[in-house]
């Protein structure tokens, strides 16, 4: 007998990365190649964009995905976000050159207060929400602080992209396949004070500082690098990343609902319970490890002095945006 289809609301589906990630959850790379979606497919109430929807909806229908129940678009949130299990809030407005993510804090915040109180009122009693719209832990902040009665543990926003930078870097570097590289963390904040943590990655199961001996590179350019590179790719690209951002939204669930490798973890945004001493409440990344439904930061990550102060660095940031909003009347 076939599963029951697991539905998906995707926020900004006619938009960039909604282009790339509608048609992967259509094909099976979040849920598996038995397993039925039904696609909710959210936009602003504006006559271009609910067009530019329906030519998406097009598309879909001139795919005919196996696994591809039903398709629903919409501009109404309460519509929208109806019997969902999975709702992806990638809606918003992306930056342009020059901005830093938080600069859209106040045109993109006021967004997820409404998506959060939609999603409490009108989703499955096990929705999982990924916040991929920046700036995305404090947007999932204010979504989550929206939806009281949702539990703190099903509110994530997405650093995937991070880590999957940040393993590239590694194996161009170590001149090994992305694949060898293994416990990227990400700590804090989706920014340019995020911290990829080359001193706990693995490169074929030993530590990568053993296959990079250029501390220097490690500590200098594979950090800036990893911390600018959306910036890079607006530069180059005139338009932010989409692609490897729908390809990190897939992957991250792909992740949270599949029992992680032995000895390894992956990284996503999380309300912080205080491991590591970070502040409680705060939406920040850690490695995570599950197995398929319940998830847990990983403890005794080793942490030294350089490690501490960076990660000290985007935990201020993050409070400093979570000051902001409240300002804003966000939270
Ligand atoms: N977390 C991450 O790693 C990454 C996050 N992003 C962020 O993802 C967001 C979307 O990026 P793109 O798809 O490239 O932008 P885009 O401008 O191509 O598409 C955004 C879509 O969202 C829609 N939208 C805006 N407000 C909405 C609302 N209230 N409800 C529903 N739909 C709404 C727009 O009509 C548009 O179709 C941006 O904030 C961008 O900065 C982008 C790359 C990586
Ligand atoms: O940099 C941006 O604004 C888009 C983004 O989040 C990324 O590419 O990491």
């Amino acid at each position: 007998m076939s599963k029951a289809p697991i539905t998906v609301a995707v926020t900004g589906a006619a938009g960039q990365i909604g282009y790339s990630l509608l048609f992967r959850i259509a094909s099976g790379a979040l849920f598996g190649a038995d397993q039925p979606v039904n696609l909710r497919l959210i936009e602003r109430n504006d006559e271009k964009a609910m067009k530019g929807l329906t030519g998406v909806c097009m598309e879909l229908d001139d795919c005919a995905f196996p696994l591809l129940n039903s398709v629903h678009p919409t501009c109404d949130i309460d519509d929208g976000f109806t019997g969902v299990n999975w709702a992806l809030l990638v809606g918003s407005v992306p930056r342009g050159p020059g901005m830093e993510r938080k600069d859209l804090l106040s045109i993109n915040g006021k967004i997820f207060t409404g998506q959060g109180q939609a999603i409490e009122k009108n989703a499955a009693s096990d929705v999982r929400v990924l916040v991929v719209g920046n700036p995305c832990n404090t947007n999932c902040l204010i979504a989550m602080n929206s939806a009281k009665s949702i539990p703190t543990d099903r509110w994530f926003a997405m650093t995937r992209l991070d880590e999957n930078r940040a393993k590239s870097q590694l194996a161009a570097k170590a001149g090994v396949h992305s694949t060898a590289v293994t416990n990227m963390t990400i700590w804090g904040n989706h920014s340019a004070t995020q911290y990829p943590d080359f001193f706990n990655a693995k490169i074929n199961g030993k530590p990568a500082t053993d296959s990079i001996s250029d501390t220097e590179w490690l500590q200098g350019p594979f950090i800036s690098t990893v911390q600018k590179r959306g910036a890079a790719i607006i530069e180059a690209r005139g338009l932010s990343s989409a692609a490897s951002a729908a390809n990190a939204a897939c992957d991250t669930v792909y992740s949270l609902t599949r029992p992680t490798p032995a000895s390894d973890w992956t990284s996503v945004a999380v309300c912080s319970d205080g491991s590591y001493g970070i502040e409680k409440g705060l939406m920040f990344s850690f490695p995570i490890r599950t197995d398929g439904s319940k998830w847990e930061i990983v403890q005794d990550v080793p942490v030294n002095e350089f490690s501490q102060a960076k990660i000290k660095a985007t935990e201020d940031e993050l409070k400093e945006e979570r000051a902001a909003v409240t300002e804003l009347g966000l939270i």
